[in-house]
């Protein structure tokens, strides 16, 4: 214990020497790269002068680790809660910040809505975003497995041979609608299990694993066309759960390995092989579920899903690459909709005047006994505010990043070709400069149109052609999960929601009171 001391002690000294050191220098050097800067700075054609990246605020840099060493220990912010840490940034130094990343690699984060604008129109045919580096390694690693980084991580005409795939199944809305039935038949059973998992005070603690699991199912049946758990009487599948648990470490420790110090590229670090051990649990279970579903349908003659269906029939991909493809997707839908499925809930639950009113709409479109069809949800305008609203108060991604195509000009600044632009969409979406009470969580504002000019803020999703491809599917599906919700229960939530940051924003310890209405 005593030598741990003295060790966090002596890095902390270390640190702060040269903190020191550098501070001096970048003082000492400032005055001649000043008078230099004027001579290589950027300049439009009326020879005004912009201000580049390196003169952008920001956290102190070290060589080599930059400012990752803010999330260490002596660091000014914590691991976990790096969504607080840019809104205390933003706060402190304006509405363009650098950090730097490993070998100093600028990174540049912005929450003015004009900037972000920019960045997202200039989107040409194959937009840039950074690839999860520690995903793309891994999968590298394993050319047995795979043969590229997936589509989340590849660029350029790969990545758009990769998306193109899949997504025309995924993306139109005629082939959504189709998942109708079996979405509410999903909502019904989720519902059921919540009944029989509440406590004698109708509390269903730790709701997010709830949640989770409906991902995973929802993400099964949309892509395989089958579920893996059944939802039956309360009970969690073995399997279903060790799918979620490794979800979520994939998810954690990318996140460690990504605003960490990038430790894992030289050693494999404890987080690197938790990462790697996830990998592997997902894609075996996985693969097993895909040659058992092949094998029924082979037998069968038929597929039971069309978006598997257009996977197997495609003649681009080999069977290894389609089994990739399958990892890539079902993971991505799991944690995703199981953190916005818990915030949605709770801003209603802290918000019963808001639920009385969405309770109304939906016993008015679909009185009990009623099913819930695709023009009830057309008409259902306060449903949908509700979720738009959620979005916007708590979205589960934040954050949308890219890799500029062009040199952009913001603020008296030239950001070049190359660099990497981090738009803080979800702190943009509480400024009062974007919309009025903005923290407030008001559903009626998308009851007016006029506010509809907000395209690039609310981004729950992502923009442009890298959007992402289970959009349509996940709403159609909040909307019936929160329709049926609030029309079984009064829905209530005791005190505030904790929420960490694991590359995705994630609630800790939900706990829901779920009263019936009847
Ligand atoms: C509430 C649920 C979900 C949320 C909040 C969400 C959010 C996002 C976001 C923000 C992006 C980045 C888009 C961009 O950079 O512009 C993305 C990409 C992606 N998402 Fe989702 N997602 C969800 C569900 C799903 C589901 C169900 C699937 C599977 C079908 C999926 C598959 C993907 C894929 C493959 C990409 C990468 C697309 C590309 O780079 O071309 N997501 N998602």
């Amino acid at each position: 214990m005593a030598l741990q001391k003295i060790w966090t002690n002596i890095k902390a000294i270390c640190f702060i020497v040269l903190a020191c050191f550098t501070a001096l220098l970048k003082f000492v050097l400032k005055f001649p790269l000043g008078i230099y800067r004027k001579f290589i700075n950027p300049t439009d054609a009326h020879q005004k002068i912009y201000k580049t990246v390196a003169d952008i605020p920001g956290k102190i840099s070290f060589p080599i680790i930059g400012t990752r060493w803010i999330y260490l220990k002596f660091g000014s912010y914590k691991l976990n809660a790096v969504h607080l840490a840019y809104e205390a940034m933003f706060s402190r130094f304006g509405d363009i910040i650098r950090e730097e990343a490993l070998w100093n690699l600028p990174v540049i984060s912005v929450i003015h809505r004009e900037c972000i604008e920019i960045v997202l129109r200039q989107s040409g045919k194959y937009p840039i975003r950074p690839p999860n580096e520690v995903t793309a390694s891994y999968r590298r690693s394993r050319p047995d497995r795979y043969t590229n980084t997936g589509v989340t991580n590849e660029q350029g005409v790969v990545w758009a041979s990769l998306r193109n795939q899949l997504t025309p199944n995924l993306t139109s809305p005629g082939a959504i609608k189709d998942f109708l039935p079996e979405i509410k038949s999903l909502s019904d059973d989720f519902i059921h299990m919540l009944c029989q998992v509440r406590n004698k005070n109708d509390v269903v603690e730790r709701f997010e694993g709830f949640s989770n699991i409906m991902g995973l199912e929802s993400a099964c049946m949309l892509i395989l066309g089958r579920r893996i758990n059944g939802f039956l009487d309360g009970v969690v599948s073995e399997t279903a759960t060790k799918l979620v648990d490794a979800v979520t470490k994939q998810f954690r420790t990318s996140h460690e390995a990504f605003y960490g110090l990038p430790l894992w590229k030289i050693i494999k670090t404890k987080a690197y092989k938790e990462f790697i051990a996830s990998e592997d649990t997902f894609y075996e279970i996985m693969s097993e579920i895909v040659d058992s579903v092949l094998n029924d349908q082979t037998q069968s003659g038929t597929s039971e899903s069309r978006v598997f269906g257009s996977i197997l029939r495609s003649t681009n991909l080999d069977m290894k690459e389609k089994k990739a493809m399958i990892n890539e997707y079902i993971p991505a839908g799991i944690k995703t909709f199981g953190n916005t499925l818990v915030f949605l809930l709770y801003l209603i639950a802290k918000h019963p005047e808001v639920q009385e009113k969405l309770y109304n709409e939906i016993s008015r479109l679909a009185p009990a006994g009623t099913p819930i069809t695709n023009e009830h949800l057309k008409e259902a305008k306060y449903l949908n505010a509700c979720i738009m609203e959620a979005h916007r108060v708590k979205p589960t991604a934040p954050c949308i990043a890219r890799v500029l195509e062009s040199d952009i000009i913001y603020d008296d600044y030239c950001l070049p070709k190359g660099t990497v632009v981090l738009m803080h969409t979800g702190l943009a979406c509480l400024d009062e400069r974007n919309f009025k009470d903005a923290t407030s969580y008001i559903p009626e504002r998308w009851m007016d149109k006029e506010t509809y000019d907000s395209l690039f803020l609310i981004t729950p999703f992502g923009c442009g052609k890298r959007i992402c491809p289970g959009k349509q599917f996940i709403e159609l599906q909040l909307k019936i999960v929160l329709a049926k919700m609030v029309k079984q229960f009064h829905i209530g939530f005791e005190g505030e929601l904790k929420t960490e940051f694991e590359f995705i924003l994630t609630p800790v310890d939900a706990n829901f009171i779920l009263h019936d209405r009847n």
